[in-house]
């Protein structure tokens, strides 16, 4: 049994999932090529991200958090994952609220229920610049299109989005479809590309493929900025009900142009990592 190699939980929020390191009180010696390993599900231990927990950098929040996609390269939002970390923080010191800041800045998080966590993604960001797009256009009409996917409306949760609204997310071959409009040349720092199809008022379906990680059953900043498309498009009002593969999300964009994303958060198991991965 492996008793000495960092101690590391496996959660998910909604299928999403993570393998979630707490570095507060020593420093871990992680790389691309480690991140890499560790995310492998054939070799590793395998996650959709990897999240460092970090000691807080200032006063107001209670830690810092550090994203990985499984590709190595790092992401400036993960709502599902902030959702998990805010429960564990909420775990170990007993408090209902929690501070998490990420290099896209401080994120509330508090308890709404046993395994029910709501996190202030922060505000939503639709200017070209802050996407950020190669070129000067208007965010609410990107100007890309690949196969049947056309006219996507750009948003900033911290990381960048395109999201574009079909008729039927389940007719579309979003594995195909994903990885090229990730590196579309629009997008210097590639995208999270989310195809939304409206249900009903206020209920909105979506599938995402995730920059760095490919087609994940949930993305927490994706529901984000699929409810803001869909506000800023005129297709529902400023709360709505997403539905994605590994269940639901509440999103509201709020009026302080915030936005709001409660769900769950469940834990798998946990363990050590192999001194392979993590030496
Ligand atoms: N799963 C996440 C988003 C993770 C980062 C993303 N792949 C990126 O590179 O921006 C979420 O729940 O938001």
């Amino acid at each position: 049994m492996n008793t000495t190699g960092q101690p590391f939980i496996k959660m998910h929020g909604l299928g999403n999932d993570f393998v979630i390191l707490d570095s507060r009180t020593h420093a871990l010696a992680l790389t691309p090529d480690r991140v890499r390993a560790v995310a492998d599900r054939h070799t590793g231990i395998g996650c959709d991200q990897l999240i460092v927990i970090e000691p807080a950098r200032n006063a107001v929040s209670d830690a810092w958090m550090t994203i990985y996609n499984p590709d190595g390269s790092q992401s400036g939002a993960c709502g599902n994952a902030t959702r998990c970390v805010a429960w564990l923080l909420m775990q170990e010191s007993g408090a209902d609220k929690v501070v998490i800041e990420t290099v896209a800045g401080l994120l509330d998080a508090e308890r709404r229920g046993p395994l029910l966590v709501a996190v202030d993604m922060g505000p939503a960001r639709l200017d070209w610049r802050d996407i950020p797009l190669a070129q000067a256009v208007d965010t609410l009409h990107l100007p890309i299109s690949t196969g049947a996917l056309v006219d996507p409306v750009g948003v900033s949760m911290g990381n960048p989005h395109a999201v574009f609204f079909v008729d039927d997310v389940e007719a579309l071959d979003l594995a195909a479809l994903g990885p090229v409009l990730e590196h579309h040349a629009l997008f210097p720092e590639r995208a999270n590309i989310e195809i939304a199809q409206v249900l009903a008022p206020g209920r909105i379906r979506m599938r995402v493929w995730e920059r760095g990680a490919g087609i994940t059953r949930a993305c927490g900043s994706g529901a984000c900025a699929v409810a803001v498309a869909a506000a800023r498009r005129g297709l529902m009002g400023r709360a709505a009900e997403v539905v994605l593969d590994g269940g639901t999300l509440a999103i509201e964009w709020l009026a302080d142009n915030h936005v709001l994303m409660t769900g769950p958060v469940a834990t798998s198991f946990a363990g050590r990592l192999d001194s392979s991965l993590l030496p």
